[in-house]
């Protein structure tokens, strides 16, 4: 769906991305991470055929950004990390302006305008000015408007940026709906883990270069040398007993207690930890719970780009 070989873009002598190369499947829900200026803006900029690269390619749909530039523009939705609305329209205005330019008029506009509205849920600002729309609102606008001609690849800038807490969650229920939908998907973020738990794969760019791109739960795997598990008690007071059960077992590296629960180091390798909670029970100890501490998208950011000052 989209494919990237050898994708680099120089601006004189400094490079902005370094043969970047992608390969996303329909449905692919990519998460594009990286810091401010690490090259995600320009990648997505040449898939989306607003910018050339210096050399490689880069493939909608098996066309090329070289010499298929308008087949790419119908099949892609880009919505950039800014974007200007209107002053004096209201949302509906604003959608129905932007689908005339698509072509799509009479009956038909109205439908996918008002479809486009139910899918970001702004239904109820419809007859809103655009230019009073909270932050969360506003970039949601500016998802219908990305999707108004139905494109199959999205190309989504930053989405997440300057929300809060709550527009965030909405923000990524509909990143989740858009992927269910069937639709290819690179959301950019520089907010690390907000993306684990909605995309399937992750690249991660540092200074123009891509880390690492793989599936989320391979990445968080490769960087994660043990398993940790976190082990609660039913009665805090049970603690010590958990450690002295635990502490010299075989597959158990170590324990340090944490203010309810115990903090279990499994031996590097050790993936199958299915017999401790059944030794626990056995030996008397109520849990409350029993659970494999997640690593987390950052942690993972950190430990995959740490030292490459040095070699760059
Ligand atoms: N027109 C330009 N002229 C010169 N350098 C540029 C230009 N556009 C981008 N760059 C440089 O290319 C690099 C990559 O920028 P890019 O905007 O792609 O990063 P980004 O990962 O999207 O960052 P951000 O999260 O801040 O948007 C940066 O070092 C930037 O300064």
């Amino acid at each position: 769906m989209i494919k990237t070989v050898d994708l680099t873009k120089k601006y004189g002598d400094a490079f902005a991305i370094k043969s970047i190369d992608l390969d996303l499947q329909p449905g692919d829900l990519f998460g594009f991470i990286g810091p401010n200026g690490a090259g995600k803006t320009t990648t997505m900029r040449i898939i989306a055929t607003l910018l050339e690269p210096t050399h490689g390619e880069a493939y909608v749909c098996d066309h090329s950004v070289h010499t298929a530039p308008k087949e790419i523009r119908r099949l892609v939705g880009y919505m950039p990390d800014f974007f200007g609305v209107y002053d004096d329209m209201t949302v509906v205005e604003y959608l129905e302006f932007f689908a005339a330019a698509y072509r799509i008029n009479g009956q038909d506009r109205k439908n996918r305008v008002d479809e486009m509205l139910e899918i970001v849920d702004l239904d109820f600002k419809r007859d809103a000015f655009a230019n009073t729309l909270s932050r969360g609102q506003t970039q949601r606008l500016g998802l219908a408007r990305t999707l108004l001609h139905d494109p199959q690849v999205l190309l989504l800038d930053e989405p997440l940026s300057g929300l809060d807490p709550r527009a965030r969650i909405e923000m990524r229920n509909l990143l989740r709906k858009l992927g269910e939908m069937g639709k290819t998907i690179i959301v950019s973020s520089h907010i690390l883990p907000e993306l684990a738990d909605v995309c399937n794969k992750v690249g991660i760019i540092d200074r123009g270069e891509l880390k690492q791109n793989a599936e989320v739960t391979e990445v968080i795997r490769m960087v994660r040398e043990h398993t940790v598990l976190v082990v609660t008690p039913n009665r805090p007071d049970e603690m010590q007993r958990i450690i002295d059960q635990l502490i010299g077992h075989h597959k158990v590296q170590d324990c340090e207690p944490g203010d309810a629960s115990v903090r279990v180091v499994l031996k590097p390798d050790v993936d199958d930890y299915s017999d401790l909670p059944q030794l626990l029970i056995e030996n008397g100890i109520a849990l409350r719970g029993f659970t494999e501490e997640e690593l987390d998208l950052e942690s993972a950011f950190m430990a995959l780009t740490k030292g490459t000052s040095t070699r760059m």
